[in-house]
């Protein structure tokens, strides 16, 4: 588990409006997305599960397809900041250099001798070669010629990971995610997935443009993934609760939000734990103020647990109570409406597998969606919604859509 970089508040106000994010629809100003890189060439058929892919993706190919969906969104006048770049940028500060390596360089793995010697070695990189070691990792192969003999070194494989690759960086959804004016780093579940917050913290901390972002969650453990973080209105939050995010997730993250006023209302909501559903954003995401679009078989079975504070310091847990009901209650409105998708069962459980129900809302009404899902991107449009569509035949092989592939940093407020 990394330990979170101490992060020190600045009193002085950032200069002009600070970022903020307080809905899932109101109108997208600023996102951050992770173009794949060379971590999606250490994918091999005998690395592929355990990296949570489904397959060996064409990089070129799912290159073309990210550049696609971020010219997407810049043509709708989103700024997209890339997560490599905004990576290299914080590693010109030498103390996300030293918080980096140390992240990187796993002595359990590699055993104290090699383990120096790596650091060193990584210490004296540019921010730009370290960057690349960070995010795609580093064969024993690869390793500088160390200074005498390790025995390590001679008894792994040449392609052996002396640093693990981190081809689910593509996912920045679930690795940070803004709730008001402050950031969280989350805590992922799967090993695969580890050190990505080592990274986003690093970032958040030391990129000149996040100096002044206070921090919601503190250094909490338990395990918090953002696709399962749903800003169903400003003040209500929906925690899906699952293959990733634990119940001591859902309650640490519940009671920092309300202590921290970032929230009035947390629905923990349980899903089923498994890979097809392994976060609530693969079953609903919103489309509108009012209107989610949720996969038909969870529709009448997901339910709620509200959480608020109690009014002397601690919360009271209500419900379990019908999710659509707990929410529009939540959320102040008479009802929340489900774009029926109205398919058949096999046809709606495909399309819930190539991410379907994963849109990202570039604001209310108007969605970015895999153009394969054919189905329900139709019924979304006859229920007057603006789809967006993007090719995903090899960036959906690492099981995310358009809402896992980005983590919004500003939204204008709602109207
Ligand atoms: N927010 C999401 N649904 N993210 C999808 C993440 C997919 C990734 N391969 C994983 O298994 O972790």
């Amino acid at each position: 588990m990394t330990a979170h970089i101490e992060h020190t508040q600045s009193a002085t106000p950032a200069p002009g409006p600070a970022p903020r994010v307080d809905s899932e629809v109101g109108p997208l100003r600023t996102v951050l997305l992770h173009r794949p890189g060379a971590e999606l060439k250490r994918l091999t058929p005998r690395n592929n599960d355990q990296l949570l892919f489904d397959g060996v993706p064409w990089v070129d190919r799912a290159q073309e397809e990210h550049d696609a969906f971020a010219g997407v969104l810049r043509s709708r006048g989103v700024e997209v900041l890339l997560l490599g770049d905004e990576l290299v940028r914080a590693l010109h500060d030498d103390r996300a250099r030293i918080a980096g390596v140390h992240s990187a360089v796993d002595e359990r793995r590699l055993g104290i001798h090699l383990a120096d010697a790596l650091r060193s070695h990584l210490s004296g990189l540019a921010p730009e070669a370290l960057a690349t070691i960070l995010t795609s990792g580093m064969t024993f192969e690869e390793l500088p010629a160390a200074e005498g003999a390790s025995l390590v070194r001679r008894m792994h494989q040449p392609g052996d990971f002396a640093v693990d690759p981190l081809p689910n960086l593509l996912f920045t959804r679930d690795s940070s995610v803004w709730v008001g004016d402050r950031v969280a780093i989350t805590s992922l579940a799967m090993p695969a997935r580890g050190r990505e917050t080592a990274l986003t913290d690093l970032i958040y901390a030391y990129h000149p443009r996040f100096a002044k972002t206070g921090r919601a969650y503190g250094a909490h453990s338990a395990p918090l993934e953002g696709g399962d973080v749903l800003l169903l209105a400003p003040g209500v939050l929906a925690i899906g609760v699952g293959e990733r995010t634990t119940p001591a997730g859902a309650e640490s993250f519940a009671r920092s939000a309300l202590a921290d006023g970032l929230a009035h209302t947390v629905l923990a909501v349980p899903i089923a734990q498994q890979r097809a559903t392994m976060h609530l954003d693969t079953v609903c995401t919103m489309v509108d103020r009012d209107a989610v679009v949720m996969y038909p078989a969870v529709r009448d079975n997901l339910f709620a647990y509200p959480v608020r504070q109690d009014g002397s310091g601690g919360v009271r847990v209500s419900g379990p109570s019908p999710f659509l009901e707990a929410a529009a209650e939540a959320m102040g409105i008479d009802r929340l409406r489900v774009i029926d998708t109205g398919l058949d069962a096999v046809t709606a459980e495909r399309e819930q597998w190539d991410d379907g129900n994963n849109t990202l809302a570039v604001g209310p009404g108007l969605v970015v969606a895999y153009e394969r899902n054919v189905e329900t991107n139709a019924r979304l449009e006859e229920a007057g919604v603006e789809v967006l569509r993007i090719s995903g035949s090899e960036l959906g092989s690492g099981r995310g859509g358009p809402r896992c592939m980005s983590c919004p940093i500003d939204r204008a407020p709602l109207v």
